[in-house]
């Protein structure tokens, strides 16, 4: 297990990492970064924008560089895009820098939670599922090499809320008590 005091929410879009990250980082007394809202700070302008702008491949640099500015800290919970653990070194950062949660969403959750976003410019226009499932297959095992432990979150905010304290508590709090 990881010892730092830093903790990584990853997972499919929708699962609640924005979500559930603000309320986690409360509990623990942890600072809260949202990669995604970060960079609409920096930018001053919507991520949706920075991907017209600056391609896909733009954003990524700039979520891996932000990723590596505040992972570096100590005391900062980071809640993720999906998209994070596509960049080995971005995986490499999470697994060394901090205790990594990934919060797991099925296909129909993750549609259900998304019907009314448009913020999602990766789920822009026709045939969601499919979009979704063709990320599912190239992420899952890419999730799966960098969690330390995994929450399917099923139901709502406040119980997924509870099971993750319960979980990290449980692994993670542990270590870093010892340490
Ligand atoms: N456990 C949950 N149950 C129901 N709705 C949820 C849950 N977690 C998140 N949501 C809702 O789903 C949407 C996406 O959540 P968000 O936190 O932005 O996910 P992510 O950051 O993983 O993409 C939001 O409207 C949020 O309120
Ligand atoms: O799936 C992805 O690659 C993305 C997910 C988004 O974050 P959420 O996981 O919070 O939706 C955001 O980083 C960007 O739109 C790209
Ligand atoms: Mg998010």
């Amino acid at each position: 297990m990881n010892p730092s005091r830093n903790l990584f929410l990853i997972g499919p879009t929708g699962a609640g990492k924005t979500s559930l990250g603000r309320r986690l980082a409360a509990h623990y007394g942890l600072r809260f970064v949202d990669l995604d809202r970060e960079i609409e700070r920096r930018t001053g302008t919507l991520v949706a924008t920075v991907f017209e702008i600056e391609g896909e491949a733009g954003f990524r640099q700039r979520e891996s560089a932000l990723l590596a500015e505040f992972g570096a800290g100590e005391g900062v919970l980071i809640a993720t895009g999906a998209g994070v653990v596509l960049a080995e070194h971005n995986r490499a950062l999470l697994t060394e820098r901090g205790y990594v949660l990934w919060l797991q969403a099925t296909i129909d959750q993750q549609l259900e939670r998304l019907v009314h976003d448009t913020k999602r410019p990766l789920l822009a226009g026709a045939d969601r599922r499919a979009r979704l499932e063709a990320m599912v297959a190239i992420r899952e095992p890419l999730y799966r090499a960098t969690a330390d432990l995994a929450l399917p979150a099923i139901h709502g905010i406040a119980a997924v809320s509870t099971q993750a304290i319960a979980l990290i508590d449980q692994h993670w709090q542990r270590q870093t008590s010892i340490a």
